[in-house]
């Protein structure tokens, strides 16, 4: 093709192109002016003269625009300020403050232990651990450092005092029990100090941590099949969705089964999850037989040939005797398909409801036997405690905690970060540092 035919056609474009704009010009002109015409008809009928509503109406875009400028102007400068004083009481989500993490300096010069990891922890992950319990490690440390750091010596009151702070911290009865005669074991053959006090505790709360947690072995069994249970609203379809994100950035492959067919949009729910991290969902439609779906879920992960089934369930009130027989319904299909399975039935219960969780995962294991616990929303509450009174009550691991709504929100429970992360002083503010 010739130079010149090129460019006649590249001029013709250039006409197109300018008709089209105008066109869209003149078009928007026109919408601009029925606009106008239909404001000033309403003016006219609020009482405003004809002859002032058109001033009526410039006086107040100009003002809508006048405001507009000074809202953007104000962001703007709001963003540029620099950080100084302390973090505002209502924390963005946990996922938001990761990169403000990164950001973070360690603490200089602090000599407890829990600063030491938090400079040999990454980070970001030690922040976002103690940025989700900031709540109950206010109720605990908090409190705990008040009341030490107002007494003398450290007597019986003070322990009365100390054994409060742990009930109102959701340790529970058992628990605080526990703790509070090592603190008088310890007080019998040593003075008790302020530190002491702090060190028992710690080391007393991780060790029942610690206690019979033995990890999750997705390659004991291909597919692995996970059963997720818990009462309504508790976190169950978020937590799946989670998961789901997790182990497919592992590289495992996931299938998920909408095994929810009694709440409303439930199933949906759990499609979106799906569509987000890349995971195909089992459904069928709403009040379906649960059973039916896990029997489809299974089957489908065994010639699909997935790393990881999940399979949800209708929030089920433990006091339903007929949803549990539901339950074991579901248990039983399972096996049926798939030897073993489900390899965990992993019980979802929210922190925020403290000692009620406690009830719940009793009558859960009683049901239908239990092998995990997922404790979520801790970073909304201060009953973060509950998951020490879990551990040492039931003998239950916790192995995962939700400390926010994000994808990215869901951690494979460490209790030497926990622990940490509740003992922790709080972060300093950059100008305190300074
Ligand atoms: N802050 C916070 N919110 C959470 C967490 N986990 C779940 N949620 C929220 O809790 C609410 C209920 O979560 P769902 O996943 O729908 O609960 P569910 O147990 O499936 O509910 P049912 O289907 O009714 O049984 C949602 O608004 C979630 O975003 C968490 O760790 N932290």
């Amino acid at each position: 093709m010739e130079w010149s035919e090129r460019m006649e056609q590249l001029y013709a474009l250039i006409g197109h192109l300018v008709q089209l704009l105008a066109l869209w010009w003149q078009q928007l002109a026109e919408r601009l002016w029925l606009q106008r015409e239909q404001l000033r008809l309403w003016l006219e009928q609020l009482g405003v003269p004809a002859e002032q509503s058109l001033i009526v109406l410039y006086a107040c875009a100009y003002l809508l625009v006048t405001l507009l400028v000074v809202l953007l102007v104000w962001r703007v400068m709001r963003r540029r300020r620099p950080v100084t004083g302390r973090p505002a009481p209502q924390q963005p989500s946990i996922a938001a403050q990761d990169a403000a993490a990164v950001a973070t300096k360690p603490v200089a010069g602090e000599a407890t232990e829990a600063v030491t990891r938090m400079a040999e922890a990454p980070l970001s992950l030690f922040e976002r651990m103690r940025r989700g319990l900031a709540k109950t490690h206010d109720a605990l440390w908090g409190r705990l450092d008040a009341v030490l750091g107002r007494a003398e010596r450290i007597d019986a009151a003070v322990l009365e005092e100390l054994e409060e702070i742990l009930i109102t911290a959701d340790f529970g009865v058992k628990t605080t029990t526990a703790l509070m005669t090592a603190l008088q074991q310890r007080a019998r053959s040593a003075e008790l100090t302020a530190e002491a006090v702090r060190a028992v505790l710690r080391e007393e709360i991780l060790a029942l941590l610690r206690a019979e947690v033995a990890p999750l072995e997705l390659s004991a069994s291909q597919p692995f099949v996970l059963l997720v249970v818990g009462v309504n609203g508790v976190g169950k379809t978020t937590t799946i969705g989670k998961l789901a994100q997790q182990f497919k950035k592992q590289g495992r492959s996931v299938l998920l089964g909408a095994g929810d067919t009694f709440r409303a949009a439930a199933a949906e729910q759990l499609a979106i999850w799906g569509e987000r991290c890349e995971v195909p969902v089992i459904r069928h439609s709403e009040g379906a037989d649960p059973a039916a779906v896990a029997f489809d879920a299974a089957k489908a992960a065994v010639a699909r040939k997935v790393d990881l089934l999940i399979v949800d369930t209708a929030g089920r009130l433990h006091t339903k005797v007929n949803l549990m027989e539901e339950m074991k319904k579901i248990h039983r299909v399972l096996g049926r398909e798939i030897a073993g399975a489900p390899h965990e039935t992993l019980l979802v219960l929210d922190a925020s409801t403290g000692q009620n969780a406690l009830v719940q995962a009793r009558l859960f294991q009683q049901a239908v036997g239990v092998g995990g616990i997922v404790l979520t929303k801790l970073d909304g509450t201060a009953k973060g405690g509950v998951a020490v009174a879990i551990a040492a009550e039931l003998g239950l691991p916790v192995r995962y905690i939700g400390i926010g709504e994000g994808i990215d929100d869901l951690r494979p429970f460490d209790a030497e970060m926990f622990v940490d992360a509740l003992f922790a002083p709080p972060a300093r503010s950059t100008s305190e540092q300074s």
